[in-house]
């Protein structure tokens, strides 16, 4: 058996995982002068000539930005990232309409996931008490010793042992196994009954076929497009739809047909053929949410990212809240002066409420977007939450920017969108009421001449009429 090489006096931690999350944490582990293994079963990709993979760009913002910072990564990144500063809904009729995401000045960065996951894996390299190892997958490991058995490439297998493992190989973790067999562990999967499907929309002459510092949606209720950009003027389009729709379309004349109906202004963008073509190049793909506590055992080994909480894609903040893991965890090291047998429990109570609230809010995010936005209430209503996080900063603050623009916990986030919604809609309501019987108690004391009363009357009803959800 091979213990971890010891370069240094420190503990030995073994990250399994290098995708995005551990690749920054082995950064962090590495920071605080830890021994650190990176142990990831696919190859390097900085030397692959083919990288697999979900989704080619991800929607980065606060929460992992702040994560970069504190590795010193978030400049080279973000330099490497598109802004979108609001979502840009595509109606049916082609008509485009954008919807910020905040103040002038806030935006979520549209970032290449290969490259991000590259210079994440290079910058743990920097560190000289990092070690890499591609091609070693997790196979087994027990939680009484904390020996690890990996299978290389080579087919053979290799035990190894570390004082503290770090879980982060994902939404279908092999570290999260053994939680299960474990008591009082609860763990929850819920696929929802959507798939999605990834189309490219290649540059016009060059330059971006669309407005790029957009994140362009395509909102049609019970499905929807999105598309976000790309630093070489392609947009990827992701088709989001319940399984059974995308099984209805079995030929590339049914694909024109469905996008004719539905996303008519993106087929000359995409291309005919291409749409043909791509449509049935891979099947669409699962969504699952995983939630589970507790994320540790003992002092031996801990969760973090996907593999300790897989979110549905709706909120982009998987990765977002996977990177703000590893900042938590480093508070509560800080706070705890580096002993496991302190810092993992406390890091369980800190960190699950809030990793479920952001998988609830996911969830919740995928109605939003294909079908709140469509709603004329819901475009007043975030007109009302704007003016009043303008006249009071502090007092109410819209969820979206609660989430995205601030490292508010997410737990909190939820609890007080609700808290403002109930005050928010209390004072509309009022707020009609006063109106009404104001306006009654005038008329009776001054009745007008009711002949000049019903053309503006019938106006407002037609108004208010057309602020339902249509
Ligand atoms: C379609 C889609 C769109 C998304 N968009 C966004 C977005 O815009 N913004 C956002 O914040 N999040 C987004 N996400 C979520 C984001 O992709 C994940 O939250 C993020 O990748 C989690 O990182 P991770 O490192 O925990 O897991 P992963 O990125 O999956 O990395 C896990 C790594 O572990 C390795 N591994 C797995 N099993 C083993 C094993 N047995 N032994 C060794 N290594 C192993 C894998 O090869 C992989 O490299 C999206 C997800 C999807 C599916
Ligand atoms: N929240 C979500 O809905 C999802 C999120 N993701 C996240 O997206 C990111 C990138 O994913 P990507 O690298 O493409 O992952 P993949 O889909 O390529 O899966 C990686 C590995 O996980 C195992 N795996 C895949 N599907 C299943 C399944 N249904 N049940 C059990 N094991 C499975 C396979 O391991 P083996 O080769 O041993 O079979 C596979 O090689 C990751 O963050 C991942 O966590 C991925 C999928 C869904
Ligand atoms: N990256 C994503 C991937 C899939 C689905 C949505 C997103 C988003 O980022 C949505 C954005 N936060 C929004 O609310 O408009």
């Amino acid at each position: 058996m091979e213990q971890m090489n010891s370069r240094s006096n420190k503990k030995k931690v073994a990250v399994v995982g290098g995708g995005l999350v551990g690749a920054l944490n082995a950064c962090f582990f590495a920071k605080r002068g830890f021994d650190v293994e990176v142990f990831e079963t696919r190859e390097d990709i900085r030397q692959a000539k083919i990288v697999k993979g979900r989704s080619i760009n991800l929607a980065l913002s606060h929460r992992g930005r702040q994560a970069l910072k504190h590795v010193g990564m978030e400049e080279k990144i973000v330099s490497q990232g598109i802004p979108m500063q609001a979502r840009m809904i595509h109606s049916q009729d082609g008509k485009q309409s954008p919807i910020p995401y905040g103040k002038k000045g806030q935006y979520i960065l549209s970032v290449d996931r290969a490259n991000l996951n590259k210079q994440l894996l290079t910058a743990a390299e920097t560190y000289p008490n990092t070690k890499l190892n591609f091609d070693y997958k997790l196979q087994d490991w027990s939680a009484e010793t904390g020996q690890m058995t990996f299978v290389r490439s080579d087919g053979l297998e290799e035990q190894i042992k570390a004082d503290l493992i770090v879980g982060c190989d994902g939404a279908f973790s092999a570290i999260r196994k053994q939680f299960l067999r474990r008591s009082r562990f609860n763990y929850s999967q819920t696929y929802i009954p959507h798939g999605y499907m990834e189309l490219t929309m290649p540059p016009i002459n060059g330059e971006f076929a669309m407005k790029p510092n957009y994140l362009h949606i395509w909102p049609r209720n019970t499905f929807m497009m999105i598309a976000l950009p790309n630093l070489d003027k392609t947009f990827t389009c992701t088709l989001f739809m319940p399984f059974e729709e995308f099984e209805k379309i079995t030929t590339g004349n049914e694909v024109i047909e469905f996008f004719q109906k539905y996303f008519s202004d993106a087929i000359p963008l995409i291309g005919v053929d291409t749409l043909k073509r791509d449509y049935f190049r891979l099947p669409a793909q699962a969504m699952v949410s995983v939630k589970c506590t507790p994320y540790h055992i003992g002092d031996k080994c801990v969760l973090m990212g996907d593999a300790a909480h897989a979110v549905v894609p709706f909120y982009g903040q998987g990765m977002n809240a996977g990177f703000e893991d590893c900042i938590v965890f480093e508070e509560v090291m800080e706070q705890f002066n580096e002993d496991f047998s302190a810092v993992l429990p406390e890091y369980t109570r800190v960190r699950v409420p809030d990793d479920h609230a952001v998988a609830d809010l996911a969830m919740y995010n995928y109605v939003e977007m294909r079908a709140h936005v469509n709603s004329r209430w819901f475009l007043f209503r975030k007109r009302v939450d704007n003016l009043l996080h303008f006249l009071m900063p502090r007092t109410i603050i819209p969820l979206y920017t609660m989430v995205t623009f601030t490292r508010t916990r997410y737990h909190e986030c939820v609890e007080r969108w609700q808290w403002q919604n109930k005050v928010i809609n209390y004072g509309l309501l009022v707020s009609a009421t006063g109106l009404v019987l104001g306006g009654s108690y005038l008329l009776i004391k001054n009745p007008p001449d009711i002949n000049k009363l019903i053309i503006p009357a019938e106006k407002m009803w037609n108004r208010l009429m057309a602020l339902r959800t249509p």
